[in-house]
């Protein structure tokens, strides 16, 4: 018996513009439906579009881009559909660390280097749910710290006193501090060592089961793609060329073009290259090249 999936975001015919001098059609007529708990992934190589989807999506472009046709529809699990488009000013805000987050490569930089976790923790609780008394805020960032493999003890911390992999942590606690139904992550781990990495990714996907969030995931490392999300989109100068289950699409590619991207990773075809997709990131899980890298980035100072 086949469950039935209920959509958290369809995306109907979008297209993003760059009005520079010359006119970039970022993103061409883009349609498809991400469903609650899953984690879809994006694939596609540099310039075709992937970060202009993500930031359309969560509707943070800033000019020369503009959204020059189609619709994000949020469907809550509440029961509600918003066109998110209509949201415009404190809405938008609102909604975006509500119901949507998203966590950037380089939002480990983004923390402010003056305050205490704690204090850029809170603030969010603070501004969104102004009711919460300050010991349910701690209580709330404790628990949020944990949840992502930080001592809590770390909340006295300032941003510069805590590795990368630990600054990038407390911006995916920050991002699902208010329990989003969908979390978009654009390169998530790439500037982090390969095991702090593997370790994220391995949070990110046990917390999804648990929560229940909904992962639009970006990154250039398809071979990283294949092993964590259900289904891929493979993206190619702007458009959705291949969309499918992520093993059907290691196996079965139909488009030349996911081809020729499953053939430029050579741990998925060379003579190593027999990639055993497990579904998680387990203990066992083999990523080929990457496992070999020691742990330094956790060595917080
Ligand atoms: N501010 C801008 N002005 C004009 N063109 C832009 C601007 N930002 C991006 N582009 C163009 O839009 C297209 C899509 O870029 P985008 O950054 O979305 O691709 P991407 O797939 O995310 O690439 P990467 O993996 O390198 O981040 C590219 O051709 C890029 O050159």
């Amino acid at each position: 018996m086949t469950a039935v999936r209920h959509p958290v975001l369809t995306i109907e015919n979008l297209s993003i513009d760059y009005l520079a001098e010359t006119t970039v059609e970022a993103v061409q007529d883009v349609s498809l439906t991400l469903y609650r708990g899953e984690i879809l992934g994006l694939a596609g190589e540099s310039g075709c579009g992937k970060s202009t989807l993500a930031y359309g999506i969560t509707r943070l472009l800033k000019p020369p881009a503009f959204i020059t046709g189609g619709r994000v529809l949020f469907s809550s699990r509440e029961g509600y559909d918003l066109d998110l488009s209509e949201l415009s000013g404190d809405d938008l805000r609102a909604f975006r660390w509500d119901k949507i987050a998203m966590v950037f490569q380089g939002a480990m930089n983004s923390l402010n280097p003056v305050l205490r976790i704690s204090e850029q923790l809170e603030d969010v609780f603070s501004t969104h749910r102004p009711g919460m008394t300050k010991a349910e805020r701690r209580r709330r960032c404790g628990e949020l710290l944990e949840r992502v493999g930080v001592d809590r003890d770390r909340l006295r911390a300032y941003p510069h006193e805590l590795s990368g992999g630990m600054r990038q942590r407390v911006m995916i606690a920050m991002a699902l501090a208010l329990e989003p139904q969908v979390l978009v992550m654009d390169e998530p781990t790439t500037a982090l060592d390969v095991v702090v990495q593997r370790e994220i990714l391995q949070e990110i996907t046990e917390l999804r089961s648990e929560l229940g969030f909904a992962v639009i995931f970006i990154t250039h490392d398809l071979p990283l793609l294949l092993e964590i999300s259900d289904r891929i989109a493979v993206m190619r100068a702007g458009r959705i060329v291949e969309l499918d289950a992520a093993p059907v699409l290691y196996t079965q590619p139909k488009h030349p073009y996911t081809r020729r991207l499953l053939s430029s990773f050579p741990s998925l075809t060379g003579a190593r290259g027999d990639f055993v997709r497990t579904g998680s990131l387990g203990a066992d899980t083999s990523l080929e090249e990457t496992t070999q890298t020691p742990a330094t980035e956790e060595v917080a100072s």
